[in-house]
C-alpha cells in the first residue's frame, strides 16, 4: 500500500541534510555570530537558527502549500503555536543552540510532522555527529537506515536518566528542578546525564544509551519529532506526572519501559509552565 506521506518526510529527510550542512558551516564561526536572547539571558538564539527555519518552511511551502507550520523562531517572532488537525510541520531549526553557540557537539535538526494532532514522521539530524534518525509512524525507528531499539533494562537502579536544567532560572523553579534530580540520584540510578538537547536525549532514549529521559520547559517542536523515534523504538511517553503525553504542555518523560518511567515520575516535582498553546 502506498504510503501517502512518504514524499513529506524523503523531504524532511533532505531537508534536515541541507541544513544540516548550513549549521556546520556556521559552527566554527557561531561564537563569532550575534547571540541574541529570548525569553530570559539563557534562552538563545542566532541568526542560523533563523536562517536554517526560514530555508525549511520555504522549500516545504513550495512543495505542499496547503501545509501549516509550528517554528520555533516563527513562534518567537509572533506566529501563533497552536497544533490543529491539519498537516503541521513542527520545526526546530536548532535543537541545541546554547550548544551551537559553546561548539559542543551536540546539536540537532529536529522536523516532526503530524496530522490530526498525531505525529506521524519524525526526522531528528544530529549534524555535528552525522547521525540521521527518522521514524514512521508503524514503521520503526532508524538511525542512518540502522533498526533502533530501547534499552530493555527494567530496574531503574540500574539507568542512566537524562536531563536538562532548561533555561527558567526563577528560584522556585530551580528548587523544583534540584528537589527532583536529588530523588532522582538517590533512588540512586547509575548516572544522570543532559545532551543539551531534547531531540538528541530523546534519540540516545531510543537508541538504548539511557534509559529514560525527562524535563519539564521544553516546546512542542524540541519533542515531537523525538517522540515518535522514541516509542517507534518500543519506548514509552508520558506526562511527567505519568499521566498521558500532551505535546503542547511543555512537559515529557521518555522512556524504555513502563516500569522505568513509572518509578521515574514518582520522583519528579510536576510543576506546570505556561502550555504552548495559551492564549497569548
Ligand atoms: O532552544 P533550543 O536549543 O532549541 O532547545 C533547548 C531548550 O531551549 C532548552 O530549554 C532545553 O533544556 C533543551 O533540552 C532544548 O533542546
Ligand atoms: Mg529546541
Ligand atoms: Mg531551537
Amino acid at each position: 500500500m502506498t504510503d501517502i506521506w512518504q514524499s513529506a518526510m524523503d523531504h524532511a529527510v533532505a531537508l534536515a541534510r541541507k541544513a544540516g550542512q548550513v549549521v556546520r558551516d556556521a559552527v566554527g564561526d557561531a561564537q563569532k555570530e550575534a547571540v541574541m536572547v529570548k525569553s530570559s539571558s539563557i534562552d538563545l538564539v542566532t541568526q542560523t537558527d533563523q536562517k536554517v527555519e526560514k530555508l525549511i518552511i520555504q522549500s516545504v511551502k513550495e512543495k505542499f502549500p496547503t501545509h501549516c507550520f509550528i517554528g520555533e523562531e516563527s513562534v518567537a517572532a509572533g506566529e501563533v503555536c497552536v497544533l490543529t488537525d491539519s498537516p503541521t510541520w513542527i520545526i526546530d531549526p536548532i535543537d541545541g543552540t546554547t550548544n551551537f553557540v559553546h561548539t559542543f557537539p551536540f546539536v540537532a535538526i529536529s522536523i516532526g510532522f503530524s496530522v490530526n494532532k498525531q505525529v506521524e514522521f519524525g526526522v531528528v539530524y544530529s549534524c555535528l555527529q552525522d547521525q540521521m534518525y527518522t521514524a514512521r509512524r508503524g514503521k520503526g525507528a532508524f538511525c542512518n537506515g540502522r533498526p533502533l531499539r530501547v534499552s530493555h533494562e527494567k530496574d531503574i537502579r540500574q539507568a542512566i536518566i537524562a536531563t536538562e536544567f532548561g533555561s527558567n532560572r526563577d528560584p522556585g523553579v530551580v528548587d523544583k528542578v534540584f528537589s527532583s534530580l536529588k530523588r532522582v540520584v538517590s533512588i540512586p540510578v547509575h548516572g544522570v546525564r543532559g545532551a543539551g538537547s531534547a531531540a538528541i536525549n530523546m534519540c540516545l532514549v531510543a537508541s538504548g544509551c539511557v534509559e529514560a529521559y525527562y524535563e519539564i520547559g521544553i516546546h512542542v517542536w524540541d519533542i515531537a519529532a523525538g517522540s515518535l523515534i522514541v516509542s517507534e523504538a518500543g519506548g514509552v511517553l508520558m506526562d511527567v506526572d505519568g499521566g498521558l503525553l500532551d505535546l503542547m504542555s511543555r512537559r515529557v518523560l521518555a522512556a524504555n519501559n513502563q516500569s522505568v518511567a513509572e518509578h521515574l515520575a514518582k520522583e519528579i516535582d510536576a510543576f506546570r509552565v505556561r502550555r504552548d498553546d495559551a492564549a497569548s
